[in-house]
């Protein structure tokens, strides 16, 4: 699958994470910091949700130290639903009931274990069909705000 993978710094958790994704096999569009360009947070959140916006990348996957800020600048990006999880449950429950396209991590406490156990769950759960209909009201509310940030600029 086509990751676009992008975090505010490069650490060891980021270097465990890239790995980790090869390692299974994914394709890597790496972004900011980690393709060593100095991207703060908002940059690195826009481009990795505009990689998944666009169709570019299948999923993202977003870091900084909290994990807020890119999750944040992320879902200003049409298409995209980021989810901040600190757990596998929240990553599963992410995946099953928003079908979110983008994760966001903490680096500051994400460990190497816990990194695992989320990616296990992120690529482990689908979105079901009964759960579809959530999402599409996300998308609804979505193209009906903007279609009204459209209308004020004719
Ligand atoms: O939400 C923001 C992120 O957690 C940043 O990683 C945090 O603000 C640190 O940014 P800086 O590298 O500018 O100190």
């Amino acid at each position: 699958m086509k990751i676009a993978v992008g975090s505010d710094e490069k650490n060891y958790l980021t270097d465990a994470l890239v790995q980790e994704l090869e390692g299974r096999g994914h394709e890597l569009l790496l972004i900011g910091p980690l393709a060593g360009t100095g991207d703060a947070w908002p940059a690195v959140g826009e481009a990795v949700g505009e990689a998944v916006g666009s169709g570019r990348s299948a999923l993202g996957i977003v870091c900084c130290y909290t994990g807020t800020g890119v999750s944040i600048a992320a879902n200003k990006v049409t298409g995209v639903r980021a989810a901040l999880c600190g757990d596998a449950q929240t990553a599963a429950g992410a995946r099953r009931w928003n079908d979110a396209n983008v994760l966001a991590l903490s680096l500051r406490t994400t460990t190497p274990d816990l990194l695992r156990e989320i990616l296990d769950a992120w690529f482990g759960t689908d979105c079901p069909a009964s759960e579809r209909v959530y999402v599409e009201q996300i998308r609804a509310i979505e193209e009906a705000r903007n279609q009204s940030v459209r209308s004020l600029h004719l």
